[in-house]
């Protein structure tokens, strides 16, 4: 099996599928290091095969000795990934975590809240006096504030307390298993703060030595993740994480909402069908000087298709992902009309960008 991700070929390796030929039939396998540390990127349109492939590289993590794969499922796609115990080890966990996760700075950028106002003040002094979200609502009352102000911070922590994920400890990372952590039906905001919770969980408990394994830490959705309180401690990862042996796997459709060091800091990215102008232009300009001009002629064509941009390889290679051990949970619902002119096993929705802008202009 050819690996990716490294030179060596020493640690671990993940099946991630098989070489793609020209005309599209498979060639050797391919795996993925999963013996060090990796920052990796899945992107792609909408039903490229994102999700899937994101399924792929958390079943073979899931599958590896010393390794703990965390799942941030905002949609609620990978639910299955419990589906084959006796293959694939994995729990669905409601996403729970502690409310001093958050620095008081935070807490106000969760709630929406300028630090330097009279409400944000508030909410940022019973964050950092008190540790539990019932503690910080009890301390508000406490404080000489005026009614107004105190009424609305009270608002405020209200609704972080109507997201029911600040009622208990950050989940346990020491267990065997995958941990999914099953977002769907929560505002993105309270996904955004489990997010955060979990990235630095995994990167303080490798510095002081409480999480053993190497942790995996997948996030479907990663713009919006980017985009808030989440963005800092995924920054850190992708910068600082390696270090003390904490991987980072983002999909995202829109590349562009990523920050350039998303992409420029990814060892690993697993480009599907992708054509939006602004998407292929963030990689056009981080793209590493090994990946040549042609790489827009060779976009995949098929879902499960892509072109995977290694740096321990400093290569560009074209493969086809394999099936999923467990269902595949993320494919949208679709009216089941048969239309004859339709290529098998096409499964692109529109040909619109993710924002709905046209990709052609
Ligand atoms: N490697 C693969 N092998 C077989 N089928 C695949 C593969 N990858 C994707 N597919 C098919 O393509 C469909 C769409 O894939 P997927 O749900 O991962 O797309 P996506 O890019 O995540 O889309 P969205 O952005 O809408 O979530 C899947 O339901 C599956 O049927």
């Amino acid at each position: 099996m050819h690996v990716l991700g490294s030179t060596d070929g020493l640690g671990p390796v993940g099946h991630l599928g098989a070489y793609r030929a020209r005309d599209g039939s498979p060639g050797e396998e391919v795996g993925v290091d999963l013996g060090g540390p990796h920052a990796a990127l899945v992107v792609g349109k909408r039903g490229s095969g994102k999700s899937y492939t994101l399924g792929v590289l958390a079943e073979e993590a899931a599958r590896t000795d010393g390794v703990a794969p965390i799942l941030v499922d905002p949609m609620g796609a990978f639910d299955t990934l419990a589906d084959a115990p006796d293959e694939v080890p994995a729990r669905v966990v409601e996403p729970r975590v502690g409310a001093d996760a958050l620095d008081p700075r935070a807490w106000c950028s969760l709630l929406g809240l300028d630090p330097t106002g009279a409400v944000g003040a508030l909410v940022w002094r019973v964050a950092s006096e008190t540790t539990t979200l019932a503690g910080m609502v009890d301390a508000v009352g406490e404080q000489d504030a005026p009614d107004a102000v105190r009424v609305a911070a009270e608002n405020h922590l209200a609704l972080a307390r109507s997201w029911d994920v600040f009622d208990g400890a950050t989940p346990d990372l020491a267990g065997p298993k995958a941990t999914v952590l099953d977002c769907s039906g929560l505002p993105d905001a309270a996904t955004n703060a489990v997010c955060l919770a979990v990235a630095s969980r995994c990167y303080r408990g490798r510095l002081d030595g409480t999480v053993d394994r190497l942790p995996w830490l997948f996030v479907d959705e990663a713009h919006v993740a980017f985009e808030g309180v989440a963005a800092s401690a995924l920054r850190r990862l992708l910068t600082r994480g390696r270090a003390p042996g904490v991987s980072l796997v983002c999909a995202t459709q829109r590349p562009s909402a990523l920050p350039d060091v998303a992409v420029s800091q990814s060892d690993l990215v697993v480009m599907h069908r992708l054509t939006g102008r602004a998407d292929l232009a963030a990689f056009r300009e981080t793209r590493p000087t090994y990946v040549g001009d042609d790489f827009e002629a060779r976009m995949p064509e098929r879902p499960g298709d892509a072109m995977v941009v290694d740096d321990a390889t400093e290569g560009v290679h074209a493969i086809r992902v394999r099936e999923r051990l467990t269902p595949h949970g993320g494919a949208s619902p679709r009216v089941d009309v048969a239309t004859s002119d339709d290529e098998p096993g096409h499964e692109y929705g529109d040909d619109a960008n993710a924002d709905g802008t046209d990709p052609k202009g």
